[in-house]
């Protein structure tokens, strides 16, 4: 059985329109899917809003009490609840979670020898079964970016590391499909022109690219969450704009080893 895991980032959340339009493809997917989503950029709105001062070290939020209560607000509150509301209107049979919800994302506090993130999880373990029996009872999974460590302690996980676990505890069950949707059309080989895709890369092309700068910022988590869940069982990982969920002509990037 086939199950795709769709992750979509802040800049299409912070967008109600692109939003709208993302959730309309997601919704047309058939077959066994799961929704995850960031929402980072709302998150710093937010906190800066209350005088907080939003610091992000390697892809990662610093985050103290204060922040953590911002972002289990934001992300498991107000964008996971509207998501939600949103496919049931699609007739999607959406639940929204977090990790503690079913025990379905257990992490690990942070542990930098010279770094404090704060309340930042990396996950430990994912309750393979749940989730598997909320798919095949035809519930649409949407997980926001909060975990928990089996402690009564909520953590603040990237959304795209996120996305990357689900899909290798899925792939022991399934064959899965990981999709990384955002604003671009996929990885570029000029990040400003959205014509010059790159439609495949392995590890040898990226560290190249990497090294090139023509890959920074944001994009180097993400492939790098790429690579490992390819070599830890995921079948197949694309990223891209969400229009190519409905139309695979569209150009996009695929990752392979
Ligand atoms: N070569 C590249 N092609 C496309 N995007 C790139 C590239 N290099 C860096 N980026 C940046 O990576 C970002 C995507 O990663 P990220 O910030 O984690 O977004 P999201 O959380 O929305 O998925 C893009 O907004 C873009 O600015
Ligand atoms: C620990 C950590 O960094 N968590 C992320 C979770 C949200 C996220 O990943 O959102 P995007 O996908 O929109 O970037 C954060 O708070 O920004």
């Amino acid at each position: 059985m086939d199950v795709s895991v769709i992750k979509i980032g802040g800049n299409i959340i912070d967008n109600p329109a692109e939003l709208e339009q993302f959730l309309t493809d997601f919704s047309k997917i058939e077959g066994y899917k799961v929704l995850v989503h960031g929402g980072g950029k709302s998150a710093t709105k937010m906190a800066q809003s209350i005088g907080l001062v939003p610091q992000m070290i390697d892809g990662r939020r610093i985050t103290d009490a204060p922040m953590l209560d911002v972002v289990v607000m934001i992300y498991a509150g107000q964008i996971n609840k509207h998501i939600v509301a949103q496919l049931q209107a699609k007739d999607n049979n959406a639940i929204g979670f977090s990790g503690a919800d079913g025990n379905l994302i257990q992490s690990t506090k942070r542990n930098h020898p010279t770094i404090d993130y704060g309340f930042v999880g990396d996950v430990k373990q994912v309750n393979t079964k749940l989730l598997a029996t909320l798919l095949e009872a035809g519930v649409v999974p949407v997980f926001c970016a909060i975990t928990h460590d089996k402690n009564g302690q909520l953590l603040n996980t990237n959304a795209d590391t996120i996305a990357s676990e689900l899909s290798i505890a899925l792939s022991e069950v399934f064959d899965v499909t990981l999709t990384y949707c955002f604003e671009k059309q996929g990885v570029l080989q000029d990040s400003e022109d959205d014509s010059s895709v790159i439609t495949e890369i392995n590890e040898a092309l990226y560290n190249k690219l990497k090294e090139e700068k023509v890959i920074h910022s944001g994009m180097i988590p993400k492939l790098d969450n790429c690579f490992n869940s390819l070599s830890r069982g995921v079948q197949k990982i694309k990223i891209g704009h969400h229009k190519m969920l409905q139309n695979s002509d569209i150009p996009h990037t695929t990752i392979t080893l």
